[in-house]
């Protein structure tokens, strides 16, 4: 009932701003069942006159005035009730499938609009396949079922109204005639409906696991590969394979069911309206013109009559995706955006200092991972951070930029809360190279020119120059417009890390924060990383996680984290001379360098 609830609150959302076009759907919609059920009762005018005209043309006292004019009145107008149902049907269908497409356009702009003003938390907590099913899974169902369901729910309704009211209208005994069979016919409906559904959602559970499967695989193929794992790879996805093969195929024999039983249903029914019919005629002392008109009428309700009821069953199973794709939409439009201060205030350029003050902070309310950190820098000073895996260098820098807010103490700019600035402005001011570097499509230029889109070619090559990654981008065919996603531009870490620096020496931050990727690159890359790393370090205040010992020996600070806590800080030489963890730390690396 909650999803039911959140889903109608939904739909409403992105509906209401439609409702002259569908309250004018509803109309044709209504106006168009009206034809629809009308032109039958023409259908049968036309027997019963036909009839009238041939018993009068036979009888030679009346064949002067046998006159098929009454006939073609009503041939015509049956012909006219058929073609009005058919134009209205397109207009209506038409008109659906308008607002099905705006609406959804609007909910994908809402969607990705939302998930960039979501937190990092959110990206940090849920898998990219997740969030990327909204649009190809949720979306899709939604717009399947705004397109087709809710409009054929509502015609088809009122075409069994209509149907029901016109049969009632005509003949009350044949009407109950024509109807007896409901109960059997909705009976079999919903019980190979459930069947179907129940397969169809293994179907989708098997389809899923088995799509996991994969994306585990192609992931790990290198891995596979490496160790001739191939066939244990292809042993593994057999079974996957037969359970989608199995539940496909019980959902498929039961969907394939529905129409012909309906249809041999619904033949049944035609027979036994037929038969009641002549029975009705002969024994209610019908006249014969007319008698015959009357079964023409219910041959046509009887046979439209079950037309609704299997529609309206089969697409239960779309409703209910999409109800489910609208709960899960309304959810993320629940959860929590990045917070903006009202008001903030703007950092022009950092002036002082960048000060962590006693922070505690955890990701979870269950477990604390930074005990009471401060760090000090000073502006225009580099302070590295090291300290052993999980101890919480990366933590730290997710507060600098205010991914996440602490639970206690406080991040200051110039001895004002992060809390109080204005988003954008801190972070126009904050330039962070990650360990992960990322490259967006489009040409080099337009990703170095990315955080600076009205940055001049002199400028950016500048930039290039200093990253150290000019001389490469120079080599290349088409230089800074070759496409990333090109065979020539297939980047190395070490090459995607010197895009992203120049990236970030284009924006010319206030304040850098370098996660330092040295461990994945081969000598003669890490030196050019190194020294990009001096240049875009130089003169800046700047914050640098180290991995690798020798690239901070020149910090200003050292500060050691171990456990979530600082356990020792200082300039290098101080550190080595104190004995503990960073001398250790030092003398175990400088042994392997
Ligand atoms: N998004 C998250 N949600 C919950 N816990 C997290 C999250 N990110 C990190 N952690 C936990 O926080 C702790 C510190 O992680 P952090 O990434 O800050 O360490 P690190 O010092 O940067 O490690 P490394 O050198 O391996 O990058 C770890 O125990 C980790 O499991």
């Amino acid at each position: 009932m909650v999803d039911i609830k959140h889903a109608i609150q939904y739909f409403a959302k992105y509906l209401k701003r439609y409702w002259l076009s569908l309250s004018f759907v509803v109309v044709i919609t209504i106006l168009s069942t009206y034809f629809q059920v009308t032109a039958p009762t023409y259908m049968g005018k036309a027997i019963t006159e036909l009839a009238n005209y041939l018993a009068q043309y036979m009888n030679p006292a009346t064949r002067a005035i046998a006159s098929k004019t009454p006939f073609y009145h009503a041939l015509e107008a049956m012909m006219i009730f058929f073609v009005l149902t058919a134009v209205t049907m397109f207009i209506s269908s038409f008109l659906s499938s308008r607002i099905s497409a705006q609406a959804s356009g609007r909910m994908r702009i809402g969607l990705f609009g939302k998930l960039q003003r979501m937190t990092i938390k959110y990206f940090d907590t849920h898998q990219d396949g997740e969030i990327l099913s909204l649009f190809t899974s949720d979306l899709d169902n939604i717009f399947n079922a705004m397109n087709q369901a809710i409009f054929q729910l509502l015609s088809q309704f009122a075409l069994f109204v209509g149907i029901i009211w016109m049969m009632f209208n005509q003949n009350v005994k044949m009407a109950w005639v024509t109807m007896a069979s409901t109960p059997v016919a909705i009976i079999v409906a919903w019980f190979i409906i459930s069947q179907a559904r129940r397969f169809i959602d293994q179907q989708q559970d098997a389809t899923g696991n088995m799509n996991g499967y994969i994306n585990e695989q192609i992931n790990g193929e290198k891995v596979i590969i490496t160790q001739g794992l191939q066939s244990q790879s292809i042993a593994g996805f057999l079974p996957h394979n037969e359970k989608v093969k199995q539940a496909t195929f019980k959902g498929q024999v039961y969907s394939g069911m529905l129409f012909p039983l309906m249809q041999g249903l619904s033949l049944l029914n035609l027979a036994i309206v037929i038969f009641f019919g002549s029975w009705l005629v002969v024994n209610d002392g019908m006249g014969k013109a007319a008698g015959l008109g009357m079964i023409v009428v219910f041959v046509n309700y009887s046979q439209q009559y079950y037309q609704p009821i299997t529609q309206i069953t089969s697409i239960y199973n779309m409703l209910q995706l999409a109800v489910t794709g609208a709960r899960r939409l309304s959810d993320i439009h629940g959860q929590t955006e990045e917070k903006n201060p009202v008001n903030g205030q703007y950092l022009d350029d950092l002036q002082s200092d960048v000060v962590l003050d006693d922070v505690h902070f955890g990701y979870t309310d269950e477990k604390e991972i930074l005990h009471g950190v401060s760090i000090h820098v000073k502006k225009g000073e580099m302070v590295a951070l090291v300290g052993p895996t999980g101890s919480g260098k990366t933590t730290v820098m997710n507060l600098l930029n205010r991914f996440y807010d602490v639970n206690s103490g406080a991040v200051k700019f110039d001895n004002i809360d992060v809390r109080k600035f204005d988003l954008k402005s801190l972070r126009d001011h904050v330039g962070i190279v990650l360990q992960d570097s990322v490259l967006f499509s489009g040409t080099i230029a337009d990703n170095i020119k990315f955080g600076k889109p009205d940055a001049t070619d002199e400028e950016m090559i500048d930039a290039a120059k200093q990253a150290n990654i000019h001389t490469f981008i120079d080599s290349l065919p088409s230089g800074y417009a070759t496409k990333v996603d090109d065979e020539n531009s297939i980047f190395s870490t070490g090459q995607k890390q010197l895009l992203s620096i120049a990236r970030t020496i284009l924006t010319n931050p206030s304040f850098l924060i370098l996660d330092e990727a040295t461990s994945n690159v081969d000598t003669v890359t890490e030196a050019k990383i190194q020294a990009a790393m001096d240049n875009v370090i130089a003169g800046r205040t700047s914050f640098v996680i180290a991995h690798r010992l020798k690239t901070i020996l020149g910090a200003n600070k050292i500060v050691v984290l171990k456990d979530g806590q600082v356990i020792e800080q200082g300039s290098h030489e101080e550190l080595v001379a104190e004995n503990g963890f960073y001398s250790e730390l030092y003398h175990n690396q400088m042994v392997f360098e």
